[in-house]
């Protein structure tokens, strides 16, 4: 199990030029990102996302989180906070995702997550066991049965929630603080993110972050994942690395390696595109409330991680999703997004119209209807 680092990505650069608290990588490739570039080697040792598949790439757009001027935690700079906000929305519109650099959150972090998830997986079976997801979605999952399709998923999961649970220190030492870092750390994201998104939408900016008090504490269903995709061979009927879905809470923040894989839907059409890879870079992406909070106008991203076609080796991701403390009501807001001119395609489950609803009933239906069997 390894994981390096590689640059794959076809990206549309909005924003300012970036600042000096980029990783090294993305240092030096930022002077070339000037409109659409593709940086994909035309082949290379992480051919999951180059091989001939069916998918394109999809072009995203970059903005800066400017963590450099953002100012205190709580009260970030007002003029930063309304630029991420209309980049933001922009691209949540037009994608259903975006892709931000500069965030603060420096990729030794991740790495050693990815670390430590490597060795946890590792471990003997019955050793696993011992952190089984229970009834509170906290814990381990092993690869298995998809909870979206007839497929066989074959992935690692280990769910961190705010009702904690135990976690392998004494098997994996080190496994708690790399954990605790990144949980504070997507926090604090996250808060900025909510702002920003408050703002964007017209609402006074702690609108969403008075929703979202209690995130990775009970009464809050925010989740911290560590995801590892073991090497396969080629692809195979009835077998993915993750089944095509859409998120259940307010957004996910993702960051990935570059064995590649992931794909989305673009909300007006049918078509699937590859993600690339831009080290250091995390993916911001719609989830169903959101879609609900705007009547669509942020629609659920659908997305899923394919299995490469000749890429024998395996994947690291690291999702944080996003949910509203559970006594929110969710009621669609009067706001026009001036970017959200068409009708997008709707994820299966968000096709029905459903009354108001809190958080709390929205994730108990969600958890039902994905593991219902
Ligand atoms: O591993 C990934 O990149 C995606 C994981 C994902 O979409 C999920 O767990 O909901
Ligand atoms: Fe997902």
């Amino acid at each position: 199990m390894r994981f390096d680092q590689e640059t794959h990505v076809k990206f549309r650069h909005l924003g300012q030029p970036p600042g000096l608290r980029h990783p090294r990588l993305w240092k030096e490739k930022a002077s070339t990102l000037e409109g659409i570039i593709n940086l994909m080697p035309p082949s290379g040792r992480c051919s999951g996302i180059n091989g001939p598949r069916r998918s394109t790439n999809v072009t995203l757009d970059i903005f800066e989180y400017s963590y450099n001027s953002r100012g205190t935690e709580r009260y970030p700079q007002k003029g930063v906070v309304k630029q991420v906000a209309s980049k933001l929305l922009r691209a949540l519109s037009e994608k259903g995702l975006a892709l931000l650099v500069n965030h603060g959150i420096p990729e030794c972090k991740m790495k050693a997550a990815y670390r430590a998830f490597d060795a946890f997986c590792e471990l003997p079976e019955e050793v696993r066991t011992k952190y089984e997801r229970n009834e509170s979605n906290y814990g381990y999952v092993k690869p298995g049965p998809s909870k979206y399709t007839d497929e066989k998923e074959a992935r690692h999961v280990f769910n961190v929630t705010g009702t904690g649970g135990p976690l392998p220190d004494e098997e994996v030492p080190g496994f708690k603080s790399a954990v605790d870092e990144l949980a504070r750390d997507f926090k604090q994201l996250s808060a900025m993110l909510l702002t920003a998104l408050a703002v964007g939408l017209e609402q006074s900016p702690d609108f969403l972050m008075s929703k979202h008090s209690r995130m990775l504490e009970p009464g809050n269903e925010s989740t911290l994942r560590l995801l590892y995709y073991p090497p396969l061979g080629a692809p195979a009927p009835g077998l993915a690395r993750c089944s095509a879905h859409c998120d259940y809470g307010t957004f996910t923040l993702l960051a990935q390696d570059c064995e590649g894989g992931l794909e989305i839907q673009t909300p007006y059409g049918e078509r699937w595109g590859r993600v690339g890879h831009l080290p250091g870079a995390i993916l911001v992406n719609t989830g169903d409330i959101l879609a609900n909070w705007t009547n669509n106008q942020l629609p659920a991203l659908r997305h899923r991680v394919v299995v490469p076609e000749h890429c024998g080796r395996g994947r690291h991701s690291i999702a944080f999703f996003v949910h509203p403390d559970t006594n929110t009501l969710i009621e669609p807001l009067d706001t026009k997004i001036a970017q959200a001119n068409q009708e997008p395609a709707l994820c299966r489950l968000q096709k029905k119209k459903r009354g108001v609803m809190t958080a709390y009933h929205h994730i108990q239906r969600r958890f039902r209807e994905t593991y219902a069997s």
